[in-house]
């Protein structure tokens, strides 16, 4: 798959073009920061609230939602996924007009039919592979985060042009863009985040420092072990790949990754993942997430609830407080 950087993207497709930042949550406020030091042209699509005030103090013009879609030549809709489909039926459609170009970050609400948009505009997908506050830091940093791109609708014959040029804007092809489609950046993010990311990282983190804990282990030491290190080894596993990573711990710690570790995942939870993937792509969890968003999140809202925080964030948080950085 070709890997497109700086040079395959041009800013000057942008040139007198407004984007409508629709949401100014995690990657509203990112991406509208980043477009805008690459100097687009940002409003910023909100309703009152948090999030308006916060796109204000940034120093952003915002509009209420229809205002900022009915003005913008770019839609860019970074609303929570369950929201997308209410919020563009009522606040967006009506004013979607020939020559006009939807953009995501997610094809969750296009790949699963919560908004259907006419044929006589583009529709594209520039989506980073970050969270927010990530992706941000590091464009700032003057590197960036990778990301993807697709293109659903192209009319304009323009569309992966300017989903390039909004992808260079924010920074992604400093790191490398692939261009894919929809229906893969949708099943492949919602595997990711469920099975290796937020479901499955965390929880061996999780896991890790409760059998510490139970076991009479002091909490910081857990911490340490469990949370800290495991960041420092992604990061290892990031700069280097897990050669590098193998190359840089002790012979005992490779040794016991070896002895230990398929034992603790086994391989066979290849099969689960397989089976997660499945449910995905047949649109099984799309169905049960906005059928549960549609009910107003109850599950969402009572997982959360009981969740509380962590014992290994209470330390956590002690820790990070007290560590003694260089000014
Ligand atoms: N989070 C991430 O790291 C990534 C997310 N994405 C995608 O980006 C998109 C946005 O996700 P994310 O940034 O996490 O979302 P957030 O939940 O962080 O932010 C949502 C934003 O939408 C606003 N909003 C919610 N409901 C409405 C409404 N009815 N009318 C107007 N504004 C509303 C919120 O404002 P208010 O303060 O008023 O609630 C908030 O500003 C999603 O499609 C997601 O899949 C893609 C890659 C990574
Ligand atoms: C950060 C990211 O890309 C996620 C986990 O898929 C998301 O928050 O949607």
């Amino acid at each position: 798959m070709e890997i497109l950087h700086d040079g395959d993207a041009d800013l000057g497709v942008l040139n007198g073009k407004t984007i409508a930042v629709i949401g100014y949550g995690a990657q509203g406020r990112a991406q509208a920061l980043c477009m805008r030091d690459s100097g687009l042209s940002v409003v910023i699509g909100i309703r009152p609230g948090k999030s308006k005030d916060a796109a204000e103090e940034d120093g952003f013009e915002t509009l209420s939602v229809t205002d900022a879609a009915k003005r913008a030549d770019i839609i860019h809709i970074l609303l929570p996924d369950e929201m997308h489909g209410p919020v563009y039926d009522k606040e967006i459609a009506p004013v979607l007009t020939a020559g006009k170009t939807l953009s995501f970050s997610h094809g969750f609400s296009i790949v699963f039919g919560e908004i259907k948009p006419p044929k006589d505009v583009d529709v594209i997908m520039v989506a980073p592979k970050s969270p927010g506050t990530e992706e941000r830091k590091r464009f700032v940093e003057g590197f960036g985060v990778p990301g993807l791109i697709a293109v659903r609708q192209n009319p304009s014959g323009k569309a992966k042009e300017v989903a390039l040029a909004i992808a260079k804007a924010e920074g992604l092809t400093r790191a490398g863009v692939l261009e894919c489609s929809f229906e893969q950046e949708t099943y492949e993010d919602l595997f990711g985040e469920q099975n290796v990311l937020c479901g499955g990282m965390v929880d061996l983190m999780k896991y890790g420092f409760e059998t510490l804990i139970e076991a009479g282990y002091p909490p910081e030491m857990a911490y340490f072990e469990c949370i800290h290190e495991a960041k420092l080894i992604v990061d290892l596993i990031y700069e280097g790949g897990i050669q590098k990573m193998n190359a840089v711990i002790s012979n005992t710690a490779e040794w016991g990754e070896y002895d230990n570790g398929p034992w603790i995942i086994d391989p066979s939870v290849k099969e689960r993942m397989k089976e997660s993937l499945r449910r995905i792509e047949s649109g099984e969890f799309a169905a049960k997430w906005i059928k549960e968003a549609r009910n107003g999140a109850p599950t969402l809202k009572a997982k959360r609830a009981a969740l509380g925080e962590h014992p290994a964030e209470i330390v956590g948080k002690r820790i990070r407080s007290l560590f003694q950085k260089k000014n």
